[in-house]
């Protein structure tokens, strides 16, 4: 019924691009959603991460944990475009978000593999459907005021209800750590002024794809208020981890003929220590997907 009354909306939001045509832009961006996600999990060396090569700091997921849940995800981001287009109400997406957490969990036997990220890169495939409907140059800074636009008051909101116990709520309480809740209610400042551009800024400079992720996710660790450091590692682990990426920046992240040595250096560091920064992941697979969006779909 809710997906019935999605469709006519969307019919009557963007109907320039007819119902065909609707479809298939919110099936890219599906695709472009769960293909960044996909890429963050296959980068490596990323300290204390899950990737193809090893679990990190992680005892309980591997890589095929994550793929099942990317599995699990591919339609939640298909349906959170076309109510963004669709000019849905926040508790619209926060059903569509609650679900997609549902169906992570069934597909994973009860492991967090990607809360923020059906929080965040939902969002951002809400707010890329907001700005085909709007008939928007995709830009960043469209898909940024998009989203304060239309949303931004009840995410406002949200990150103050943060009434429910979670990792992020307690680390909320005892360190005044930020988390996702306030990353969303900013419009995820981390993504469009910290790792978009060092991920852009590494690709001007000629360097590949990987590099360029390697780069945005040392600039997100060094920025990001991750409340899965600092629930696994509390002050102490959040300023470790801080410092480490700082460290690998100011040595010119991946211009740095030893680059790749440090920063494994680093990931055997953060697994002695467990510590994983698990927000700034999420971070990053939100950076590939408004990367990838804005550079190959042409709105025009
Ligand atoms: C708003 C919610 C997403 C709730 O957030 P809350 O702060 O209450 O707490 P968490 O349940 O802890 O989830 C937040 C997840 O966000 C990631 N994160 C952390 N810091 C940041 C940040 N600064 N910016 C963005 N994202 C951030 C983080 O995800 C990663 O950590 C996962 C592992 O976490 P966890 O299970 O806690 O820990 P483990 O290491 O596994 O611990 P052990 O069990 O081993 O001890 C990892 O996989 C990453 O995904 C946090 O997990 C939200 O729940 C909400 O409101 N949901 C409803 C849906 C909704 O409203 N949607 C809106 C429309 S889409
Ligand atoms: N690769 C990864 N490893 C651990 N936690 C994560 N959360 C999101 N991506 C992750």
């Amino acid at each position: 019924m809710a997906e019935l009354s999605t469709a006519l909306r969307i019919a009557h939001a963007a109907p320039a691009f007819g119902i065909d045509g609707t479809r298939q832009f919110c099936q890219r961006i599906a695709r472009l959603a769960v293909r960044s996600l996909y890429a963050e999990l296959a980068l490596y060396p990323k300290p204390g991460l899950v990737s193809l090569v090893d679990n990190g700091s992680h005892q309980d997921m591997t890589a095929a944990t994550f793929v099942r849940s990317l599995f699990a995800l591919r339609r939640y981001f298909l349906l959170i475009t076309q109510a963004g287009m669709a000019d849905a109400p926040f508790h619209e997406l926060k059903r569509l978000g609650i679900d997609a957490e549902a169906r992570m969990l069934r597909a994973t036997n009860g492991i967090n593999t990607h809360r923020g990220a059906i929080f965040c890169l939902g969002l951002l495939c809400a707010a890329i459907g907001r700005c085909r409907a709007d008939g928007v140059v995709l830009t960043p800074s469209a898909i940024q005021a998009a989203l304060l636009r239309y949303w931004g008051r009840e995410l406002g909101a949200h990150s103050g209800d943060a009434a429910t116990p979670s990792h992020g709520t307690a680390a909320l309480l005892r360190y005044a750590a930020s988390g996702a809740r306030e990353e969303g209610a900013r419009g995820f400042p981390s993504v469009f002024a910290v790792g978009l551009p060092a991920l852009r800024r590494t690709l001007a400079a000629g360097r590949c794809a990987r590099r360029a992720r390697i780069d945005a996710l040392f600039a997100l660790m060094a920025h990001v208020s991750d409340t899965n450091v600092y629930h696994r590692g509390g002050p102490a682990g959040a300023l470790a981890v801080r410092r480490s990426a700082r460290a690998f920046v100011a040595r010119g992240g991946t211009a740095a003929p030893d680059w790749e040595a440090r920063a494994v250096a680093c990931h055997r560091s953060f697994v002695a220590a467990r510590l994983s920064p698990g927000g700034a992941a999420d971070l990053l697979g939100a950076v590939c997907l408004v990367q990838s969006a804005c550079a190959e779909l042409d709105l025009t």
